[in-house]
C-alpha cells in the first residue's frame, strides 16, 4: 500500500477534576472524555528515503519537528527501526490550541495510519502506549469514544459509547490557551498545600453518560481548569452565557479552553442555539455530535 487517508476526531472533556500534583510534576486527573464528528483529514504517503515531511498550510500549525504528527512517525521510525519516509498533508478543521485534542489526535492518526502504511501489526494498546509518551491526550485520541481517564489522563477505562449528543462548540475566533500555562494558573491558585480537593463526582457523570439522557448529563459536567482560564479570559466566561442565553441545557469549557460547548436535546435544538451564536465574526462555531470513534480510515 502507497498511501491512506485518515479522519482524526476531536475531544471534549465532560468531566475534568484534578487531584492534586504528581511527583513528575503533572497533574493527578480524573476525566470522563469523548470524541465528536469535528475532525482533520491525513492523507499519508510512501516516500522514497527516510524523510519525514508535513503538509499543512494552516498559519497556526508548525510543519516541523514540534509538530506532533512529525513527532508520532519519528518515534515510529526509532521505537521500530524503521527506515522508510512519509509525507503527511493534514487538513486542518480542528482549531488550534483550543482544548480540542487537535495536535494530539493527529499523533494519534499518525500512529495508527503508519502502523497500516508500514505494516508493523502493533495492538492498540502498543500504540496507545507508544502515544502516551507524545502527550496525555494521544492514548484517548488512538481509542476514541467515550471513556473515563485518570492518571495524567493516559489511564483509560472504556465506557459505553455515548449515542447522537449534539452539542455546539463555540470559540473565540482569536483566542489560543497554552494547555502548560493553564494547568500552572489553577496549581499557584488553588493547589496550595493543604488545600481540600472536592470529592469526586465523577460516577454521577457516568451514570447520566449510561442514561443517554442530555438533561442528567448537563447537571453533571464538571471542569476544574474553568476556575483558571475564566477569570483570565473573561470573553470565554461570556461565551458560556451566550450558549445557556441561546437555550443550552448546560455549558461548559473544554479540557483547557478556550472552547466551549452548549449541549442540546436533539439537533434542531442544536441548530437553534447554533443560530444564535454563528452570526458573530468573532466566533468560530461548530455544530457537533459525538461518536464512537477516535481515528478512523477513509475508504476512498
Ligand atoms: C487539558 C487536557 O487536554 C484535558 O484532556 C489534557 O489534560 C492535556 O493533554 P495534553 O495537551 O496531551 O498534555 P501534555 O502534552 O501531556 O502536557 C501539556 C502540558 O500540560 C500540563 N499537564 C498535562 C496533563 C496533566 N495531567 N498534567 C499537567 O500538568 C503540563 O504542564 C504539560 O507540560
Ligand atoms: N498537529 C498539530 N495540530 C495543531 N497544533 C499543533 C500540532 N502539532 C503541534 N502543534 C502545536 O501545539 C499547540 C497546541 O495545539 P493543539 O491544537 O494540540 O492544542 P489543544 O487542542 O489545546 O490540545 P489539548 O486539548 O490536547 O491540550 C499549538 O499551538 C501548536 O503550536
Amino acid at each position: 500500500m502507497k498511501q491512506i487517508r485518515l479522519r482524526a476526531a476531536a475531544k471534549i472533556n465532560l468531566y475534568l477534576e484534578i487531584l492534586g500534583v504528581r511527583p513528575d510534576d503533572y497533574h493527578e486527573l480524573v476525566m470522563v472524555l469523548q470524541s465528536i464528528d469535528l475532525s482533520d483529514t491525513l492523507t499519508l504517503t510512501s516516500i522514497p528515503g527516510h524523510q519525514i515531511r508535513l503538509i499543512c498550510p494552516h498559519p497556526l500549525v508548525p510543519v516541523d519537528r514540534t509538530n506532533l504528527a512529525v513527532r508520532a512517525a519519528e518515534l515510529l521510525q526509532q521505537s521500530m527501526g524503521i527506515d522508510r519516509g512519509v509525507e503527511i498533508a493534514l487538513k486542518k478543521r480542528i482549531p488550534v490550541a483550543a482544548g480540542l485534542a487537535g495536535g494530539s489526535t493527529d499523533a494519534a492518526a499518525v500512529l495508527a495510519g503508519l502502523n497500516v502504511l508500514w505494516d508493523l501489526g502493533l495492538t492498540q494498546k502498543e500504540l496507545r502506549t507508544l502515544g502516551a509518551s507524545l502527550g496525555s491526550d494521544v492514548p484517548f485520541c488512538v481509542m476514541g469514544g467515550t471513556a473515563l481517564a485518570t492518571g495524567r489522563g493516559e489511564v483509560l477505562t472504556p465506557q459505553p459509547p455515548l449515542e447522537n449528543l449534539h452539542l455546539v462548540l463555540a470559540k473565540p475566533a482569536d483566542l489560543q490557551v497554552s494547555t502548560a500555562w493553564a494547568y500552572r494558573t489553577y496549581r499557584q491558585d488553588h493547589l496550595a498545600p493543604g488545600t481540600v480537593v472536592e470529592r469526586s463526582r465523577t460516577n454521577a457523570l457516568l451514570a447520566a453518560v449510561a442514561s443517554q439522557d442530555p438533561a442528567r448529563i448537563a447537571a453533571s459536567l464538571h471542569n476544574d481548569l474553568e476556575r483558571a482560564v475564566l477569570p483570565a479570559h473573561p470573553e470565554v466566561a461570556h461565551l458560556r452565557e451566550r450558549l445557556i442565553e441561546a437555550g443550552a441545557l448546560a455549558a461548559m469549557m473544554s479540557g483547557s479552553g478556550p472552547s466551549v460547548f452548549g449541549l442540546a436535546r436533539d439537533l434542531d435544538h442544536a441548530g437553534a442555539i447554533h443560530a444564535a451564536l454563528a452570526a458573530d465574526p468573532h466566533l468560530e462555531t461548530f455544530v457537533c455530535t459525538t461518536q464512537p470513534t477516535g481515528v478512523r480510515l477513509e475508504k476512498d
